[in-house]
């Protein structure tokens, strides 16, 4: 797999070698909402654990699965643990992603230049080997929504994998590492690259911290698979912060339907009921129609919601 041409090395990483006092003004981010965070004591216990084992188990798979829906329908998002790969792969995938970042401006602008292999085997395998979690993860959506064709719909689906940089900043509370957002695919599986946290969730009209447990991955539910669930299973915003000491990095895995698929709401969740809330549309025109807007939100998915009265 080739990643040369695609790993974004934004300036800003030159920039914050710099060690400026102030935020240049094009970063600043003025409107951001400060009203915080449950951690407030006795409140915040984190977002829901899923582990992967008990999924798979005989004895706990089903409790575990009403564990995963749950934390599907009413958070969007959830640590995934005990999901077998080694954690000495996951520190050689993080070692690697950390090193490619510590290169020259000029040893990285050879990989722009001509696009070669990222140490490609190692970012190969850790795609593959997302793929199956995820597949295992829409196979186990697909048996409590009772729905077959969820998991029809995502096999030999598309992955994008995305390497985000955020360099520390002198005036963190002035600026936003990444703007609210969610997620355009089906499912997300991120990793903390380095032990930095910065990702809030939005929960409850509050910006919930999340803290991975070790080698966990973040999970969450993207607006594809709001849409075929027919919003049963609910996208959720969330954004990164930066802070001033640390530069933080996380790479995330976003997994959606096949290149000639068409996402609409699954036929076996339309009812009388639940009429669809969504238009059906093809795989590439959700993308295009996804990047002509600004990240804001989930302002994306209205263009293709279905209104219904009453
Ligand atoms: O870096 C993070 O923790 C979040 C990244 C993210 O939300 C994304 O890449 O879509
Ligand atoms: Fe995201």
């Amino acid at each position: 797999m080739n990643f040369g041409s695609s790993l974004p090395v934004p300036s800003v990483q030159e920039l914050a070698k710099e060690n400026l006092a102030h935020v240049p003004p094009r970063y600043l981010h003025p409107h951001q909402q400060h009203f915080l965070i449950s951690h407030v004591d006795g409140l915040f216990h984190g977002i829901p654990v899923v582990d992967m084992q008990n999924l798979l188990s005989e004895e706990a798979g089903n409790s575990e699965l009403a564990k995963l829906h749950l934390a599907c329908k009413e958070w969007g998002f959830f640590q995934l643990i005990n999901h077998e790969l080694d954690s000495n792969f996951l520190d050689k995938i993080k070692l690697e992603i950390r090193d490619f970042f510590n290169l020259a401006m000029s040893e990285k602008k050879k990989f722009w230049q001509s696009p070669q292999d990222v140490e490609g085997d190692t970012l190969e395998c850790y795609s593959e080997q997302l793929n199956n979690i995820a597949m295992t993860i829409f196979g186990h959506v697909a048996k409590v929504l009772e729905s077959k064709e969820i998991k029809e719909l995502f096999e030999d689906g598309t992955q994008i994998l995305r390497i985000n940089y955020y360099p520390p900043c002198p005036e963190p509370e002035k600026v936003i590492g990444l703007t609210p957002h969610s997620d355009g695919a089906g499912l997300t599986i991120l990793l903390q690259v380095n032990e930095v946290d910065g990702l809030q969730i939005r929960k409850d009209g509050l910006w919930v911290p999340v803290k991975p447990l070790p080698n966990a991955f973040i999970v969450n539910v993207g607006d594809v698979l709001e849409i075929i669930t027919n919003g049963v299973y609910r996208s959720i915003e969330h954004r990164a912060r930066v802070n001033s000491e640390k530069e933080r990095i996380s790479i995330a895995a976003f997994h959606s339907v096949r290149q000639d698929g068409v996402i609409g709401p699954a036929a076996s969740l339309i009812s009388e009921q639940k009429p669809a809330g969504f238009k059906r549309i093809g795989l590439a025109e959700y993308y295009r129609s996804r990047y002509a807007r600004k990240l804001d939100g989930k302002s994306h998915l209205d263009a293709f919601k279905i209104e219904h009265q009453n």
